[in-house]
């Protein structure tokens, strides 16, 4: 309080600031109760929460107003802490970069997941929802499957073929269980470095069995991204026309390549080296496969949970496919728009991105509140999207919510599943296209039955908003 940032944190409201330590020390808490903690804090202290330590400043804010105006401003795309304890592992990729490298990769990056480029996706999720319904197949006798682990493997292949064009051979697949761990491992670690001041700053932090246990980690991480961008190279070294026909049919202009094509393509041309190739490829990897795999994960065990909406999807399936059980094309699944809605609110209630963060250079006016220059903005899209003023009975799974004459006058920063604004998702129309692949070709051939009931969750709080114990459902045939 000796100085104008201290005394502008000081007005914002917020649990007790202790000398030094700040609010770390409600923090020191196992990780499912903290998951509640944090929910409380706009319960008790409203749209803006003060909170912090040492000279760190991070504002929590919960108001559509306020989040339009950071999200939607070109100003405030800087990204600090967290971020930057991902950067052992993703580098400086687009997820964790800013500035003018944040730009050129974003420019860079955005063709790859054109429209056009979506529809060729499409087949190979076709391919990978229908290795995965082989698998279901063989749980319908079971009284109960883990779907996470059968999920997260789909998504994983999904992106590896279609963003990194690299077909997951033995080598790879063998690998995919370490990737798994390590990833989730890897989020325990960056929840402590959050919460744990010692843990937070990187001085301290480097002594620190954590620091030891990360390292260990990113060699097995990178290991697996290094075999994937070998195993393209060597296949575009075979076939060096896909990088030379990288034309449009239509409008002459480049721009048909997938994401690590690209990369490649732009390394061949002197734009960037093999480390920033493997930061893209790291991200995209964990964004693309992490997220929808929760997300679906979730969405599932609500649908087992919810039968009549269950029910409801499946008509919509009957008056599409009548009898027959052709797979679908890309113009079946754009008429699928209760299903659409169910995804929606599935999102809405569980975000698999549920928290993302700035860092504003400036003074910022939140709230009503002067937020000093060099603070962290940190946004908790989990408790955003359980606004009883936004979501009467935000608990209750009512897909209606996003039908559009319900949509039309909700704010537009009420519903950010995908953030918004120039930082948005990049992958969200392929997410969206691989969930309603996945979850009409499912529901077209099985019943789910409820075995992890939706009020038993225990939410923690990783890289991704995960359930502390594993999802089961059981598989019924129709
Ligand atoms: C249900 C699935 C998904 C959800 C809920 C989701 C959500 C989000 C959110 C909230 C952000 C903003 C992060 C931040 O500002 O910190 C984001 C960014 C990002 N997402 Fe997704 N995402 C999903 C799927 C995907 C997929 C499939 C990909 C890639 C194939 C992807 C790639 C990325 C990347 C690279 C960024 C960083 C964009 C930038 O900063 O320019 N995401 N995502």
């Amino acid at each position: 309080r000796f100085c104008r940032r201290g005394r502008l944190r000081a007005k914002v409201p917020g649990p007790t600031y202790w000398p030094l330590v700040g609010n770390t020390l409600e923090t020191l808490i196992p990780h499912d109760k903290l998951f509640i903690y944090l929910r409380t804090l706009n319960k008790k202290y409203g749209d803006v929460v003060g909170f912090g330590a040492l000279d760190i400043v991070a504002i929590n804010i919960y108001n559509p107003n306020d989040i339009e105006k950071i999200l939607s401003s070109t100003k405030y795309i800087e990204k600090q802490q967290p971020y930057t304890f991902l950067r052992g592992w993703l580098g400086e990729g687009l997820l964790t970069s800013y500035g003018k490298k944040w730009q050129r990769r974003r420019k860079l990056l955005t063709p790859a997941f054109h429209f056009n480029i979506l529809r060729r996706f499409f087949r190979t999720f076709e391919e990978e929802t229908e290795e995965l319904l082989k698998k279901v197949e063989a749980e319908v006798s079971n009284e109960r499957t883990d779907i996470g682990k059968l999920i997260s493997n789909m998504t994983l292949k999904a992106v590896c073929k279609t963003a990194m064009g690299t077909s997951m051979n033995e080598g790879i697949q063998a690998l995919s269980a370490k990737y798994f761990d390590a990833i989730q491992n890897l989020g325990a670690i960056l929840v402590r470095r959050i919460c744990t001041l010692w843990l937070f700053v990187d001085f301290t932090y480097q002594f620190t069995s954590y620091a030891r246990k990360e390292q260990k980690i990113l060699k097995d991480l990178h290991g697996f991204t290094r075999d994937v961008i070998r195993q393209r190279k060597t296949y575009l070294k075979q076939n060096p026309s896909i990088l030379n026909l990288d034309y449009d049919d239509e409008t002459n202009k480049k721009g048909r390549l997938a994401m690590l094509d690209l990369l490649i393509q732009n390394q061949n041309e002197g734009g960037i080296d093999d480390e920033e190739i493997r930061e893209e490829v790291d991200t995209f990897m964990f964004r693309g496969h992490d997220t929808t795999s929760m997300a679906l994960t979730f969405f599932i065990m609500r649908l087992a949970d919810e039968p009549q909406i269950q029910e409801k999807i499946y008509q919509e399936m009957k008056s599409i496919f009548g009898d027959s059980d052709r797979p679908a094309t890309m113009e079946d699944i754009k008429e699928m728009k209760y299903l659409e809605c169910c995804i929606k609110e599935s999102l809405r209630i569980y975000p698999s991105v549920h928290y993302i963060a700035r860092y504003v250079t400036e003074d910022v006016e939140l709230g009503g509140y002067t937020v000093p220059a060099n603070s962290i903005i940190q946004i908790h899209i989990y408790d955003l999207h359980r606004r009883e003023d936004l979501y009467p009975e935000p608990e209750r799974f009512v897909p209606e919510r996003f039908s559009p004459e319900n949509c039309v006058n909700r704010h537009p920063y009420a519903y950010i599943p995908f953030s918004a604004g120039p930082r948005n998702c990049i992958g969200q129309k392929f997410a969206m296209l691989e969930m309603k692949t996945l979850v009409s070709s499912i529901l077209r051939k099985y019943r789910l039955e409820p075995v992890t009931r939706h009020k038993d969750i225990v939410f923690v709080s990783e890289l991704v908003l995960r359930s502390r114990d594993p999802i089961y459902v059981k598989f019924c045939s129709r």
